[in-house]
């Protein structure tokens, strides 16, 4: 029997691919950071040759640096930065557009006009979303409406729509399988998360053709092979899931009320609600978990948009870090942020102020702030954010959290971790495999081959590294995120078309 499985994890900064044994314990992994462009203020793209060409890359070395023959590897589940939207011609495979990406504020007009028209709330009891520039349909009718014959050629079913999902599968198929899973599904504000299907309402006010969209399908399940050329042999491609919902999965949030945070480029809590579709009232979304077992579960969700992308962002723009570990660093050379708060809304706000207009503030500042106080304060916003989401997500679902399980990039850094558990007053479990998104693709390719049993054979390789415990006082925790909602006011409605 084969011994690995492996999960090609395509995220908005990089591309992973990472081997997993039987044990969910990672034999190897090799990634790639490829290229972030940014032609217009608030707007985000990336090359979609590229995101392929580094995720078929890495997957390749990474099988190289395990010394593993391919034929050793039962699965491929596919994992990636959700609604990023990618339109490609049919006949030829290359795409027409680049790939805007989730972060793009572009088609910000577009969802204005949606909501003047009070069509956004049905959008909302259909989709669980809530109208943004952030979801992939407004993304596909501007490429329709600005990329010069595009409309005519889609009427005609020459171009597909995929988000990085379908791209990858289409790409390691050969370009035979054009497919997407119902977690990708349910972030394109075209899909009906109640019916199961593409929504006709939705796709007839966006004029978007519904013979460009991918298959929906279930999240753990075999879409194809992968074609012989790139591995040596045909690898089963078994599961695929947004990574959001693949870390969940990878948590072992199997039961409703069970919940995780993943700090990566973004950061996005996603609290499991079993088979039913709860509405938020709070400014969270309703998503698909996951499809499988013959049913689809559901989560609520809080989208952070940017978390880890502040920390890149002091080591790129302001280059006051040379890497993001030593934000840790400089964070703890200082008692606090002396009164300074900085709000990263760059690509204005998601949950749970879900305004398209916010950007980036520095409050506070007095004339003895150093660099240190900027880093620290940049880190807290994480943890300032997180609380503004947890605290939607405990009155829309009535449930107050014991734990918080972490995972992603940034949860590896230990003062953001006992901030969090201070500011929340909940503590944080962080598990010793923090790569969970990939781990959830993995189980989820290896349910649908049988490399794994069940759940349950899954939920016992969960371990945690470390709980972090809340000790900060309540009059402390209280006035700190009493300054941050402040904060926050400063930076809503700023930009201005
Ligand atoms: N020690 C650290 N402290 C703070 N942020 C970190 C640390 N290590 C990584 N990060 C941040 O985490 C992000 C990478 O996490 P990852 O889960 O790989 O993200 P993604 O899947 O979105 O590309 C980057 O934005 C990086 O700045
Ligand atoms: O690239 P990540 O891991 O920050 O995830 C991006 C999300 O999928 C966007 O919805």
């Amino acid at each position: 029997m084969a011994r690995y499985v492996m999960a090609l994890d395509q995220g908005t900064t990089s591309s992973r691919a990472i081997l997993f044994d039987h044990s969910g314990r990672i034999v190897s992994v090799a990634n790639k950071e490829f290229t972030q462009i940014y032609p217009k203020p608030g707007w985000v793209e990336h090359d979609p040759m590229e995101i392929w060409g580094s995720q078929i890359g890495v997957a390749q070395e990474a099988i190289r640096k395990a010394g593993v023959d391919p034929s050793d590897i039962a699965a491929i589940g596919i994992t990636n930065q959700r609604e990023t939207t990618i339109v490609w011609d049919k006949n030829t495979g290359k795409p027409i557009y680049n790939a805007i990406v989730w972060q793009c504020r572009r088609t910000a007009a577009i969802c204005d006009a949606l909501k003047a028209s009070g069509f956004d709330k049905k959008i909302t009891e259909k989709t669980g979303l809530i109208v943004d520039a952030y979801f992939s349909g407004t993304k596909i009718k501007w490429i329709l409406d600005n990329v010069e014959g595009a409309r005519e050629k889609a009427e005609k079913g020459e171009l597909l729509f995929g988000n990085v999902d379908s791209w990858l599968i289409w790409n390691l198929t050969g370009g035979k399988v054009h497919v997407t899973d119902y977690s990708n599904a349910s972030r394109t504000m075209l899909f009906n998360i109640h019916e199961l299907k593409w929504d006709q309402d939705i796709l007839k006010e966006l004029n978007i053709p519904e013979k460009m969209l991918p298959t929906p399908m279930p999240s753990s399940h075999v879409y194809g092979v992968t074609d012989k050329e790139l591995f040596g042999v045909e690898i089963p491609i078994a599961g695929a899931a947004g990574d959001q919902q693949a870390a969940l999965f990878g948590q072992a949030c199997y039961k409703p009320g069970m919940a995780k945070n993943t700090y990566g480029t973004g950061c996005f809590m996603l609290m499991n609600t079993g088979e039913k579709a709860v509405p938020s009232h709070n400014g969270l979304l309703t998503t698909i978990a996951w499809g499988i077992d013959g049913k689809v579960e559901y989560a609520l969700e809080g989208s952070i948009f940017i978390a880890g992308a502040a920390i890149q962002w002091l080591r790129d723009e302001l280059r006051i870090i040379d890497n993001s570990p030593q934000s840790e660093e400089y964070a703890t050379k200082v008692e606090d942020t002396a009164g300074v708060y900085v709000v990263p809304a760059f690509v204005g706000l998601g949950a749970p102020y879900w305004d398209m207009y916010a950007r980036g503030t520095i409050v506070g500042l007095t004339r003895g702030a150093k660099r240190e106080h900027l880093i620290r304060a940049t880190l807290e916003s994480l943890a300032y954010q997180t609380r503004d989401v947890l605290e939607a997500m405990q009155e829309d679902s009535g449930i107050n959290l014991a734990a918080l399980k972490v995972d992603g990039g940034a949860c590896a850094n230990n003062f953001l971790m006992q901030f969090q558990a201070d500011i929340l007053g909940v503590p944080v479990d962080r598990p010793q495999v923090i790569e969970t998104t990939a781990l959830g693709a993995a189980y989820l390719a290896g349910l649908a081959t049988g490399f794994w049993k069940d759940k349950d054979e899954i939920a016992a390789n969960w371990n945690v590294d470390r709980q972090f415990k809340p000790s900060m006082d309540e009059e402390k925790k209280e006035k700190l995120y009493k300054g941050w909602k402040k904060a926050v006011e400063r930076s809503l409605n700023w930009a201005e078309e």
